[in-house]
C-alpha cells in the first residue's frame, strides 16, 4: 500500500515491558486517515496496552510514538483533544444522568457546554435513549451504557476513535447502525482503530486488520490479503492459524470432562 500522506499514527520499535514479561517486542506500525483498522490478538497479546500507551495513559515504553506527526513524548497534550477512546471497561459515573455525564464529558474536550447538552441528545434520540436522557446511568442496561460510552467518545468529532470492543452489549440493529457509523467516518477521513474478539464483525467491517501474537504483528492487511497469504477461509481460522492454535476440541473435552468430575487423563 502506498500512501502519500503523512501517518496520522508512526509507531516504531514500540517495546513494553510491565515487570518481568515483555508484553510488546518491537511493533512498527503507520496508520493512514480513513483507515478502520481491526486490532486482534489472543487475550493478554498486549492490544489494549498498545492503545493505552498511544492515549499518553501508560508511561516506561522503549520506542517512539508519533500522533498527528508528533512525537507523544514532547509534552504536547494538544492531540488527546482530536482523539476519542471508549475502553473495555466502562468508567462511568454511575450517579449522574446521561445529559449531565455527557454534558461534563464535552466540556473536559473543550466544547460549550449547552452545545455539547445539545448535540448528546440529539445523539441519544438517534440511538433510541431519548426517554434515558434525564434518568441516571445507573439504572441502564449495558447495552445503554456501552451508545453513552460510544456517544461520549465521538461528541467532540475526533480524528482518531481508539475503541475496545465497541459493540459490547449492543443488539443487532444497533451493531449495524454503529457499523454504519464507523464506515461514514472513515470515508470523512477520519481514523478507527479498534480491538474485537469477534471475529465476523472484524472481517465485515475492518479496511485492515492487525494481529499481533506474542508482542508482535504476526499478520497486517486487508481481510482479502490475509485470506490469500493462510490459506484460510474465515478470520477465525486464520485467526487459530496464525497464534497457532488448533487444541480447542481437547481442550473443550477436558473441560467438559473436569465439570462432570470424570478422570480427563483416561
Ligand atoms: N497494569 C499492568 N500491570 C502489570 N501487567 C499488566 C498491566 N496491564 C496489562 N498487563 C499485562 O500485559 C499483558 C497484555 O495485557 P493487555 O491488556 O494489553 O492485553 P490485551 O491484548 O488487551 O488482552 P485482552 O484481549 O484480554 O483484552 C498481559 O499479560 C497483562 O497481564
Amino acid at each position: 500500500m502506498k500512501h502519500e500522506e503523512e501517518p496520522v499514527i508512526a509507531i516504531s520499535g514500540l517495546w513494553m515491558n510491565y515487570t518481568d514479561r515483555m508484553v510488546l517486542r518491537g511493533i512498527d506500525l503507520k496508520v493512514y486517515r480513513g483507515q478502520i483498522i481491526g486490532y486482534i490478538g489472543p487475550n493478554g497479546a498486549g492490544k489494549s496496552t498498545t492503545v493505552k500507551i498511544m492515549l499518553g495513559l501508560v508511561e516506561g515504553y522503549n520506542g517512539k510514538v508519533e500522533i498527528f506527526g508528533k512525537d507523544i513524548t514532547e509534552g504536547d497534550v494538544s492531540y488527546k483533544r482530536r482523539i476519542g477512546y471508549v475502553p473495555e471497561v466502562a468508567e462511568l459515573y454511575d450517579s449522574l444522568t446521561a445529559r449531565e455525564y455527557l454534558s461534563f464529558v464535552g466540556e473536559l474536550y473543550g466544547m460549550n457546554r449547552t452545545d455539547a447538552d445539545d448535540k448528546a441528545e440529539r445523539l441519544m434520540g438517534l440511538l433510541g435513549l431519548e426517554k434515558s436522557y434525564d434518568v441516571r446511568i445507573s439504572s441502564y442496561s449495558k447495552g445503554m451504557k456501552q451508545k453513552v460510552l460510544l456517544i461520549s467518545s465521538m461528541l467532540h468529532d475526533p480524528d482518531i476513535l481508539f475503541l475496545d470492543e465497541p459493540l459490547s452489549g449492543l443488539d443487532a440493529n444497533s451493531v449495524m447502525v454503529v457499523k454504519e457509523i464507523f464506515a461514514s467516518l472513515a470515508a470523512k477521513g477520519k481514523t478507527i482503530f479498534y480491538s474485537s474478539h469477534i471475529m465476523d464483525v472484524v472481517e465485515k467491517i475492518s479496511s485492515r486488520i492487525i494481529l499481533i501474537n506474542g508482542g508482535e504483528i504476526v499478520a497486517d492487511g486487508t481481510f482479502a490479503q490475509l485470506k490469500e497469504k493462510s490459506r484460510e477461509g474465515s478470520l477465525e481460522e486464520i485467526f487459530n492459524q496464525l497464534t497457532g492454535f488448533d487444541k480447542y476440541r481437547d481442550i473443550a473435552g477436558e473441560f467438559v470432562a473436569v465439570i462432570q468430575g470424570g478422570d480427563s487423563h483416561e
